[in-house]
């Protein structure tokens, strides 16, 4: 919570880590290159009035030309040490930044990743990371040094002549209070860039995720229209923003860098009235000309350090996201894994799901629930899987609530197979291997033998050590699931949850995936979520969700006799399977 106050340079030096010590350095560094870059300065002003005073001395001109060089050289150096300190702090900042985000995104409720669109997340963490790095790397040197020797070259200009120092920041204040023009609206412009730079990249990802259906549909055009609308607008969104800046840009490098115009004509007027020396003016003069360029720089840094606040905006956004509530340590034990929910609801978004969910979960039972599309069974399931928190109610683990569960300790405790399978584009061996890291081979090869999915494991072009593609894309819809299913396994996680683990299992396999599945999960607590009744018939215990409530609960036999829902489903489902027999026997 105490995050939330945090300024943007605040964050980026909890971001810098044990790097802080290369910004202070870089620091360091642009303070001494400033030095050796404003000596030069003072040296040709003793220059200049050494020839005014008519000093002929070759070698002490000679002198002071190498000085200059000299602090050249120095300031050179100096410069390239304190950026190349700056970038190394700076590519810090942006790995934990990046590490920071994937760490979140693991602790939120999964409803803000998938209510966010993947190519939203994937531009804060890639582009618009990135887009910082040259400010961050740069301004720590550049802002110190381009500040400094201005105000110490200021400074010395009063010393020289106070009142051709005044006059020399007219033109410079003409010049930026015109560029503040361009800056009055700079957040709104810059913020729209970024959501329509937002809205390309979702159009984009969309596409290329919805590939498949737009190929399948034949559509061609049509079906990239929201992805060219959205590099339109894009392409406008900066063009009317570069169109608005460029009078107010132009403008400001005309008018500041002018300093002569008030400093030449008021200073030649000093000189013929006799209040300035020759001398003092040309180095009045040289010392105008002098203030301008590194104030330009500055200048510039403006709307970098902008954007730099909107991105550090947008990264904080992801990080102060609210947490899924659990304790750093787990408070009690539970006793036993059985499950406990009582009366608990739920809803996505406004709308209320489940309106008073109970269901009491004896340890080391199998269980099933059923229902109707749409009643809300896997919602039930995320739940107690802990991947959203309920709105009220609670649910209980071995009598111990698991909002007091410590989430490693929980993710220790359960295993769950979700409908979607998602696979990482890793070999089927590693993908395995995410169930427990550090399994052996044997021990992944074992699990995928007793899930019934070594025989295609093999069948592949490089058995375990096949690439399963983008998401598992290279598979079928089967073998991802078998896949899962060896991967929750190999966990070894004392209560499971299978969420139509069997969906896309054909009659014959489906008989061999059960009882493989039944083996697997002997003495586990196991949650079934199924269509097909007859594979979770022999459950120990029902519940038959309707509508966002349980209907009712029981054994299969118990609910035939008391729970009409459940009786007409079993009696579809029978009537679907001997129309299935009928069909293949009539083949
Ligand atoms: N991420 C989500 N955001 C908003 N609404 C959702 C989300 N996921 C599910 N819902 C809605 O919640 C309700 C219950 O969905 P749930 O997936 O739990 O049903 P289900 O019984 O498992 O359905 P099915 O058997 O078809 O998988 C549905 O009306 C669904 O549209």
């Amino acid at each position: 919570m105490e995050e939330k106050k945090k300024s943007a340079v605040s964050w980026v030096l909890t971001w810098a880590g044990q790097k802080k010590s290369s910004y202070v350095w870089s620091v360091i560094l642009a303070v001494i290159n400033v030095v050796f870059k404003i000596v030069p300065y003072f040296i040709i002003a003793d220059v200049v009035r050494m020839f005014l005073d008519g000093d002929k001395d070759l070698r002490e001109y000679m002198v002071k030309a190498l000085i200059i060089a000299g602090s050249f050289i120095l300031a050179e150096l100096c410069h390239s040490v304190s950026t190349a300190c700056s970038h190394k702090a700076t590519f810090t900042v942006l790995a934990n930044i990046r590490k920071s985000c994937c760490d979140k995104l693991a602790r939120v409720p999964l409803g803000y990743v998938k209510d966010t669109p993947s190519g939203s997340f994937k531009n804060i963490m890639v582009e618009r990371i990135d887009s910082i790095e040259t400010t961050l790397a740069h301004v720590v040197p550049e802002f110190t040094s381009n500040l400094l020797a201005p105000i110490i070259v200021i400074v010395y200009f009063f010393m020289v002549d106070w009142r051709l120092a005044l006059f020399s920041f007219i033109p410079i204040v003409v010049g930026f209070a015109t560029y503040m023009g361009m800056m009055i609206d700079f957040q709104e412009n810059y913020n729209r860039t970024v959501e329509k730079t937002k809205a390309l990249n979702d159009a984009a990802v969309e596409y290329i995720d919805g590939i498949e259906v737009i190929k399948a549909f034949g559509k061609t055009e049509s079906s990239y229209a929201k992805f060219t609308k959205a590099a339109k607008e894009n392409a406008d969104s900066y063009i009317n923003w570069m169109k608005k800046c460029s009078f107010f840009q132009a403008a400001m490098f005309v008018i500041t860098p002018y300093t002569l115009a008030t400093v030449l004509p008021i200073g030649a007027h000093y000189v013929s009235n006799g209040s300035l020396t020759t001398a003092d003016f040309v180095v009045c003069i040289i010392l105008s000309l002098g203030i301008v360029g590194p104030l330009l720089t500055i200048g510039s840094y403006t709307d970098d350090l902008g954007k730099l606040s909107t991105v550090i905006g947008e990264v904080t956004g992801i990080l102060e996201q609210p947490e899924l509530v659990r304790p750093e340590h787990t408070k009690a034990q539970p006793k036993d894994n059985g499950i406990k929910v009582t009366d608990i609801t739920f809803g996505y978004h406004d709308k209320e799901i489940l309106h008073g969910v109970s269901m009491d979960i004896k340890a080391g039972t199998v269980n099933a629930i059923v229902g109707p599309s749409g009643s809300g069974k896997s919602t039930i399931a995320k739940l107690i899987a802990s991947l959203w928190d309920v709105n009220s109610g609670s649910i209980e683990i071995g009598g111990v609530d698991i909002k007091d569960i410590a989430l490693t300790d929980f993710n220790d405790r359960l295993a769950y197979v979700s409908q979607d399978n998602y696979l990482f584009n890793e070999t089927v061996r590693n993908n395995i291997r995410q169930g427990r890291p550090d399994a052996t081979d044997a021990e992944v090869e074992e699990v995928a033998r007793k899930s019934g999915c070594y025989d295609f494991i093999m069948n592949l072009e490089n058995g375990f050590d096949t690439v399963v593609g983008g998401a598992g894309g290279h598979l079928s819809g089967g073998e991802r699931q078998r896949i899962s299913i060896a991967r929750a396994m190999l966990k070894d996680a004392p209560i499971v949850i299978l969420d139509e683990a069997t969906a896309y299992t054909d009659p014959e396999n489906e008989a061999i995936l059960q009882s493989s599945i039944a083996k697997l999960v002997a003495g586990k607590t196991l949650i079934v979520i199924a269509h097909r009744l007859s594979t979770i018939k022999d459950a120990d215990q029902i519940f038959v969700v309707n509508a966002g409530n349980v209907e009712a609960h029981g054994t299969h036999e118990e609910l035939l006799s008391k729970c009409t829902l459940y009786r007409d489903m079993w009696q579809a489902h029978i009537s679907v399977k001997d129309t299935a027999g009928d069909e293949k026997e009539g083949e």
